[in-house]
């Protein structure tokens, strides 16, 4: 950067000129964050999915638009000799002084630092110029807004039932309930329950948060109760039944199940918070072992998601000995994967050049992962971030890792005497490779195990194909288990849409020749899938064979995978469970006067 001794009045004005730009290039972003969220009410209310599904994904883009927008206005604003040294470091004092009053300073910290990072070398990442150092507090304090982030209800005056109606109708939702007063009474029932015998305090309180949380076709409601000082999550799914009305569809209140409803497996949430940092806040107190990175991630604030994971790993990194080493598992042929024991999460590096018979780009497996993202993940896929230009602490690496990751990335990897830089990953959180978790089972006689996790692949895989989503090659290395022992997918490379796969039946040999013929006699397009084979790399063991035949025999017939392409061709969007079904008040009814929800 050229050093031009501009008048310091001057300088001053341009600083204050791009700070301010700056915060309005923000602005502009979380009011257009905010209207999406706003429609996802009106979405839920009509009933329309695929705007829903529409606006989901686009909202994922919206960060990097406005970014690209804000530094293309300084460009064409200013001339490099006028952006002194001087200029940038007023310009940080400047924009903080923007930030008093405002409702959403974390966010807008990094937005600045992602503005100032397009445009500074990357010598100027430092606290001088950039938020190296948060500067605003995140843990936010109540202010006098007239929209709280939470409301407070005290069922002691007017009964729980009562409480519970009032909380409901307080959400206006434009659309009228199959039967509230039923629905109610199911919520109180186990709420009372949860209560148990536990006295009731003066305190004894429900609070909930403003906002609905929409996502697929549920919207949920998210609050505590409060008694003396124990505290009580619940989460209230709200679901359409097949004739358009409102049900409540059961209440969850233990940590798992309310982890999974917000697990990174799953599609970001619409919610209209004008106060991010109270949610993240709030939502914490319901999670506590869920990193704020994680939250500000499920919220659909992904950037800031970002930012804050990657501060959480360089504290871990400070506070921790062990070596980056190859993941555990079968090395994958297209991703260079490696990780830290002490730190849940892997590495993936795309490698410089793929053996036979994968026949893709570097260019088409970031395609792929750009897809999941913005697809909807249905709790069987793991979300990824992907980061440029990450430098790690060379004495950390195992001797064999970085051999490895030279002779396989040697165009992604840059290095000096202390950092190892690669300039391209993906993030993920790390699992067990449903592969070593069966064999694991198996050593330990466990069937249990093996019967849990191949019902679970099966499902996971079930759940992919109502999302359109074909996974490729369906080996067992390619899923993992996650803590709450649910399968979930990694490997996106071969990642295919449904809807563009032909299923076709193996035809019938013609003759002796055709039958004895080591390899298909037959000719096999690019898109042909060919289900009744699946069983021929996938259930060589006598023991997951019995499994799989007994829940999921179905997926190795090609008349399954056809009426499922159909239904997505038909138009029709799944539901999506984030609970088990056992949960729902209409499994347990023994009356059953609970409409089924609709499969629409
Ligand atoms: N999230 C994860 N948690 C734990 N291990 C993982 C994870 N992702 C990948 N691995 C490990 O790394 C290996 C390779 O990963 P992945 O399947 O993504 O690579 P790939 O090159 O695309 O594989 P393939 O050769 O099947 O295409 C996996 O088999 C597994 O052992």
């Amino acid at each position: 950067m050229t050093q031009i001794a501009f008048p310091k009045l001057l300088s001053s004005q341009i600083a204050f000129d791009i700070a301010r730009t700056i915060r309005d290039g923000f602005d502009k972003h979380y009011r257009l964050f905010r209207e999406t969220s706003q429609h996802a009410k009106r979405y839920f209310e009509q009933g329309a999915w695929s705007a829903a599904q529409t606006a989901a994904r686009e909202r994922i883009d919206f960060y990097d638009k406005r970014v690209q927008e804000c530094v293309q206005m300084l460009e064409d604003e200013y001339e490099e000799s006028e952006l002194s040294d001087e200029v940038w470091r007023e310009l940080k004092l400047h924009y903080i002084g923007m930030l008093t009053e405002h409702k959403q300073p974390e966010l807008a910290e990094t937005f600045f630092n992602s503005v100032c990072c397009n445009i500074l070398h990357r010598t100027y990442f430092n606290n001088d110029y950039i938020f190296v150092r948060p500067v605003v507090s995140t843990e936010y304090i109540e202010t006098q807004d007239p929209a709280p982030t939470y409301r407070v209800y005290y069922p002691g005056k007017d009964g729980l039932r009562h409480t519970l109606t009032r909380m409901l109708r307080n959400f206006q939702l434009d659309c009228a309930f199959a039967d509230l007063e039923r629905d109610v009474a199911q919520v109180e029932a186990r709420l009372q329950q949860l209560f148990g015998s536990d006295r009731l305090e003066p305190n004894h309180q429900l609070q909930v948060l403003t906002s609905l949380f929409y996502r697929n076709k549920g919207a949920y409601l998210v609050g505590k109760g409060i008694n003396g000082n124990r505290e009580y999550p619940f989460v209230v799914p709200i679901l359409h039944n097949r004739h358009g009305k409102l049900v409540l569809d059961t209440v969850l209140f233990e940590q798992q199940q309310i982890a999974v409803l917000f697990s990174f497996t799953r599609a970001y949430f619409l919610v209209d918070m004008e106060v991010p940092s109270a949610y993240v806040q709030f939502l914490r107190s319901l999670l506590p072992r869920k990193p704020r990175s994680e939250i500000y991630t499920i919220l659909g604030l992904q950037k800031q998601g970002k930012t804050l994971f990657y501060r959480d790993y360089l504290q871990h990194l400070k506070h921790s000995s062990d070596h980056f080493e190859s993941a555990p598992g079968i090395r994958g042929l297209v991703m260079l994967v490696f990780a830290l024991p002490s730190f849940p999460y892997v590495f993936k590096v795309i490698k410089d050049f793929f053996p036979p018979p994968k026949e893709t780009t570097r260019a088409q497996v970031q395609q792929k992962y750009l897809l999941v993202k913005h697809h909807d993940r249905v709790g069987r896929m793991a979300d990824t971030l992907e980061y440029s230009n990450v430098a790690f602490p060379r004495a950390r690496f195992s001797a064999e890792l970085l051999a490895e990751l030279k002779q396989f990335a040697p165009s992604l990897i840059e290095e000096d005497q202390e950092q190892i830089i690669i300039r391209h990953l993906y993030i993920e959180r790390r699992m067990v490779p449903l592969n070593m978790w069966l064999s694991n089972a198996e050593k330990e006689g466990r069937d249990d195990l093996v019967e849990h996790a191949i019902i679970e692949y099966g499902n996971a895989i079930k759940e992919l194909v109502a999302a359109n989503i074909f996974p490729g090659d369906m080996l067992y290395k390619n899923f993992g288990v996650t803590r709450h022992q649910r399968v979930v997918f990694y490997d996106y490379d071969e990642i295919e849409y449904i809807t563009d796969c032909q299923f076709r039946v193996i035809p019938q040999a013609r003759t002796e020749e055709e039958e004895m013929s080591a390899e298909p006699w037959y000719p096999i397009g690019k898109h042909d899938v060919f289900p009744e084979q699946f069983g021929t790399f996938l259930l060589g063991n006598p023991r997951i064979r019995k499994y799989f035949m007994q829940h999921h025999a179905d997926l190795l017939t090609a008349q399954y995978w056809q009426a499922r392409k159909q239904r997505i061709e038909d138009g029709h969007i799944e539901d999506v469970f984030p609970y088990p079904q056992h949960l729902r008040f209409c499994k347990q009814s023994s009356s059953s006067t609970q409409p089924e929800i609709q499969h629409a």
